[in-house]
């Protein structure tokens, strides 16, 4: 038998794989999102594949994966956009369907507002389409952006609208929101000010996950994340705990678990 320490950062994709309840939360409460044996592929091709993880109330969860392993078809999934998976998935307790729906805000990754609103008038549609939309969060945060309330999103810069869809996202009252690839495309400088947005009065006994395959530029905000490698879960963890173990970021745990 070896009696050698082992190396830091050895063992902890058997030694993590659940995210544990929010600081001061009742351990005894159930999971806001639960993924058991959940397989989706597309034509005939999986993507997830078998994937089974909890995810307490409460928690910022940073979703972490290379390019194509999977993220944004299980946001979908959780976000009730793609109906036909095996396994078993719940919101909140329910199934994916209106009533989860009605929990979850969901930022996809691609563009959803049409060209020619305002701000303005993009607060006055979220105000009619979702029972939950805060208006008066939605144009702090416009002013908290700096966004002009007249100009439309086609005259808008990227950054701009990234901004302006994340005021919207964020603006609902929700259980659940499920953010992908926020940061993607954004300006380093931008990058803080959208983070510090995200977290303004957000409520702690919601759960945000986060999708990005850019570690580095949300590690300041999560406080667990869920790896996962080719549609399975690589490991998920409280990210201080984590760090601990490992002896490095998450940033370069990342680097070097999906080094291959
Ligand atoms: N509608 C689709 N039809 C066919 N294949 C798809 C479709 N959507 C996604 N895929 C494929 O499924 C795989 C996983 O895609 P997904 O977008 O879930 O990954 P991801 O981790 O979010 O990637 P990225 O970080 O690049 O956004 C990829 O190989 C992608 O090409």
């Amino acid at each position: 038998m070896s009696t050698r320490t082992p190396a830091p950062g050895t063992g902890l994709t058997e030694r993590f794989r659940t995210i544990p309840p929010a600081w001061g939360a009742d351990p005894a409460a159930p999971p806001a999102v639960t993924v058991h044996h959940l397989t989706r592929g597309y034509r005939g091709t999986p993507v997830l594949a078998d994937l089974t993880l909890e995810l307490p109330a409460g928690r910022i969860v940073g979703l972490m994966g290379a390019n194509g392993c999977g993220k944004t078809t299980l946001l979908k999934v959780l976000a009730g956009l793609l109906a036909d998976y095996e396994g078993e998935v719940t919101i909140a307790g329910h199934t994916p369907g209106p009533e989860s729906k009605a929990l979850v805000s969901f930022l996809p990754d691609a563009a959803f507002l049409a060209e020619d609103l305002t701000a303005e008038r993009a607060v006055a549609q979220f105000s009619r389409l979702f029972a939950d939309f805060d208006a008066a969060k939605a144009r702090e945060l416009i002013g908290f952006f700096g966004l002009p309330s007249d100009r439309t999103l086609k005259a808008m810069s990227k950054g701009m609208g990234d901004k302006l869809r994340i005021t919207l996202a964020m603006s609902r009252r929700a259980r659940i929101y499920l953010l992908d690839e926020p940061l993607s495309g954004v300006d380093p400088a931008a990058r803080d000010v959208i983070l510090e947005g995200v977290l303004r009065d957000f409520d702690p006994e919601a759960l945000m996950l986060i999708s990005t395959h850019l570690i580095a530029d949300v590690e300041s905000i999560v406080d667990s994340v869920v790896f996962l490698k080719d549609g399975r879960l690589l490991l998920a963890a409280d990210a201080d705990e984590l760090r601990e173990a490992s002896g490095m970021s998450l940033d370069a745990l990342f680097r070097k678990e999906y080094r291959s």
